[in-house]
């Protein structure tokens, strides 16, 4: 279904991931067990999630509330039958505009999702949505502006747990129950979760994905190599870039610690980043996304030889491995056997595993984000004066 590989790790043989993690996995354990809900949520009954499909389904959401659903349908469109999904996560007045345009005339399932109830974005996309088009609505949220106004117009109201965060919530009502309006079968993504589950739990450390990929992530880092590049060579997962980049910076990002994420293309981005990659700052450690199956394919001659189009992007990912490798950038690879909910749901809790993994190494809450607020209150501030 999925698979990690750090071959390259080995080689370059830099780090000394004899580390002893048992502490902190324990630690690790300990607060997933009591205290950090992500981990039982794949536990629960999914069924309750599963409320009505629809022809075309908004959603309104911002950060941790809307990328996972983003991530998941993005990666499907085009090869699941899919309902039609407008997602709502700026302020960008084209964009908002444009899309109701789109909705006006349907009568779309809406989703507000919002754990605060209180974001700006999501606050002001709602009330336009309100006014410019009829639908249905669910509110998925745990208090502020937006439960009150959903009381208040008796709509149906869905609760996050309190202890998973939202970037973190892709396996509760905010995640799973969009998808499912959109057609996404959600017992496969859940399914996918689980498996990674059973490999967190592996107490060999080497064959523990989620856990050896956190402590080379964390022993690089401490030689200075704080930019992580994810760079995917199936463009499907675009999303899922966008999805990571949050989870990495809002979590370990405090204190004056932290690692930038760096989402990056192949092959497109061998012709503008590699070379910088390559013989830049040696600060980067790269993470390659491949697929072992592309879900389509064709055939193509190049030099007089017939090539299939996936031979060549396997190559060419596989030709930037090598030669990063000769250049001493350090690099993993996570190959997915195809872009498939089973495969979702395994990758994206693999990171909300590895990601808490390393609070705990760093010694730093990766569930809080107490900086943003300093913005939220500057902005209000300017608007209401
Ligand atoms: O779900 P909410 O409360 O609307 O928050 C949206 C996003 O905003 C943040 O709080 C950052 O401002 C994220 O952590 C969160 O995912």
């Amino acid at each position: 279904m999925i698979n990690f590989n750090y071959e390259n790790i080995l080689k370059l043989n830099e780090i000394d991931i004899k580390f002893d993690y048992k502490e902190y996995y324990n630690r690790f354990l300990n607060k997933l067990e009591n205290t950090v809900g992500f981990r039982k949520a794949i536990f629960e009954d999914i069924n309750k999630y599963k409320i009505e499909k629809a022809e075309d389904v908004v959603v309104i959401g911002m950060g941790g509330s809307i990328l996972g659903t983003e991530t998941v349908y993005y990666a499907l469109k085009g090869y699941n039958k899919l309902n039609n999904a407008y997602f709502l996560d700026n302020t960008d007045p084209e964009k908002i505009v444009k899309i109701i345009n789109e909705i006006k005339d349907k009568e779309p399932l809406i989703y507000v999702v919002s754990k605060s109830g209180n974001t700006l974005e999501t606050i002001v996309n709602y009330n336009l949505i309100k006014k410019e088009v009829k639908g249905d609505y669910i509110f998925i949220t745990n208090g502020g502006k937006l439960l009150e106004e959903a009381k208040e117009k008796g709509y149906y109201i869905m609760n996050i747990p309190e202890n998973v965060p939202g970037r973190y919530s892709i396996f509760t009502a905010v995640g799973l129950a969009p998808l499912y309006s959109l057609n996404v079968n959600i017992d496969r993504l859940i399914n996918g979760a689980k498996y990674m589950d059973k490999i967190f739990l592996e107490e060999d450390f080497y064959k523990n994905y989620p856990i050896i990929n956190a402590i080379i992530h964390y022993l690089y880092e401490k030689r200075g190599v704080d930019i992580a590049v994810l760079m995917s060579y199936v463009e499907s997962l675009y999303h899922f870039g966008e999805w990571f980049k949050q989870l990495l910076g809002e979590s370990l990002g405090k204190e004056g610690k932290g690692i930038t994420p760096l989402l990056s293309i192949g092959a497109k981005d061998q012709h503008s980043l590699l070379q910088l990659y390559m013989d830049g700052k040696k600060d980067k450690i790269i993470t390659f996304l491949t697929v072992e199956k592309y879900r389509d394919d064709i055939e193509v001659e190049y030099n007089n030889k017939i090539f299939k189009l996936s031979e060549i992007i396997k190559y060419e990912q596989l030709a930037t491995e090598k030669a990063l490798t000769n250049n001493k950038v350090p690099n993993v690879k996570i190959t997915l056997e195809e872009v498939k909910e089973e495969c979702l749901g395994a990758l994206l809790y693999m990171y909300m595993l590895q990601i808490g993994f390393m609070g705990e190494l760093y010694n730093i809450n990766a569930y809080n984000q107490p900086a943003v607020e300093e913005e939220k209150r500057i902005c209000l501030e300017m608007m209401m004066k």
